[in-house]
């Protein structure tokens, strides 16, 4: 965030996303063939298409070496399929049963109603690369980090919501000495968007980390937290609409603001001093304003 106080300290994602990208090269080139990985478009949104594009542009950064090209391919292999809406469910059908295809994206909105909830439960869990299905979300919700007992398989979590425990991990939010799972203990966060894809899970995520986590949307505030001494082992929800923003600003380590649109003012006068903040919005956050803005 920027400010003329010098004590501030502006990150940028893309220095954090080279140590992780590091990782995902190197973990490449321990598999056996390069992952071929689906991306299944079937609307004209243009948002949808620029995800696409992006999709296609990072799994071509991430072949190791320079030397990438089509036909010698090593990394994760991108194919994009134009498919009409209508089509889509044999689509996924088939991808589930094509042993060459490893990883499977559906751009949404495909009918922008109950039928892409639908949808999204069709991809098989094993390609499911973004943890849309129903498993994985119960398994966030209720702090289950794997999917089998032997603690073989991760659960896949949704990009968003990780992307932003991994910039508090490098800005060093995570408290190294406590135990994994544990590492928020003590760290007071608040979160400003409460939707479905992004800051629910991550207000879930967050505080089974072990963080008092204030999720605000435009209903008002919830606090997530797994209780006193972090005793509980997953987090509940209490509703909190005696507090506003300027209340859970005050004793927040941690900001993370994803407002749609242009409006949304963050009133950094009631920020505790040394805070972070992270904003993942694609509009900008205008600094300054009322405490009230959530309303
Ligand atoms: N950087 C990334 O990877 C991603 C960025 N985005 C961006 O993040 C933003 C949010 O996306 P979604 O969560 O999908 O949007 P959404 O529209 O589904 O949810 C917006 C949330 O913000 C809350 N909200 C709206 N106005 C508010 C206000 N004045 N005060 C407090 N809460 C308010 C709503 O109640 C809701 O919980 C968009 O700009 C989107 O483009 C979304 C997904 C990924
Ligand atoms: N299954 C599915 N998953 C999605 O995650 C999904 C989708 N469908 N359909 C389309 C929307 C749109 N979307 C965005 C992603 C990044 C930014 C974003 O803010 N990106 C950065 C830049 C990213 C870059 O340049 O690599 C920015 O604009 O600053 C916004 C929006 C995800 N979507």
């Amino acid at each position: 965030m920027a400010s003329e106080n010098s004590a501030c300290k502006v990150v940028l994602a893309s220095a954090i996303a080279r140590n992780l990208l590091r990782e995902v090269s190197e973990s490449l080139e321990r598999l056996q063939r390069s992952p071929l990985l689906i991306g299944f478009l079937a609307n004209d949104d243009p948002a949808a298409r620029k995800y696409a594009e992006w999709t296609q542009r990072t799994c071509k950064e991430n072949q190791p070496g320079s030397n990438y090209s089509v036909d010698d391919p090593s990394g994760v292999i991108y194919r994009l399929a134009e498919v009409d809406r209508e089509e889509l469910e044999n689509r996924l059908v088939e991808a589930n049963n094509d042993r060459a295809i490893d990883g499977i994206i559906v751009y949404y909105p495909i009918f922008n109603n109950r039928q892409d909830q639908y949808l999204q439960q069709i991809p098989d869990i094993t390609k499911d690369v973004e943890g849309l299905s129903h498993k994985y979300i119960f398994k966030l919700y209720h702090n289950e980090r794997y999917l089998d007992q032997s603690q073989t398989q991760k659960c896949i979590l949704p990009c968003t919501p990780l992307a932003i425990v991994k910039i508090l991990d490098y800005l060093g939010t995570y408290n190294n000495i406590l135990p994994f799972g544990n590492r928020l203990f003590g760290r007071t966060v608040t979160v400003v968007n409460r939707s479905e894809t992004v800051g629910r899970p991550l207000a879930a995520m967050l505080a089974n980390d072990g963080a008092l986590v204030y999720s605000i949307d435009v209903t008002g505030i919830q606090q997530f937290s797994r209780g006193e001494g972090i005793k509980k082992k997953m987090h509940e929800v209490i509703e909190r609409d005696n507090m506003d923003l300027a209340d859970c600003l005050k004793v927040s380590d941690v900001v993370i603001s994803g407002v749609p649109g242009e409006a949304f003012a963050l009133p950094t006068a009631h920020l505790k001093e040394g805070a972070v903040c992270v904003n993942f919005s694609t509009e900008k956050v205008q600094l300054g304003g009322r405490s009230e803005v959530y309303s």
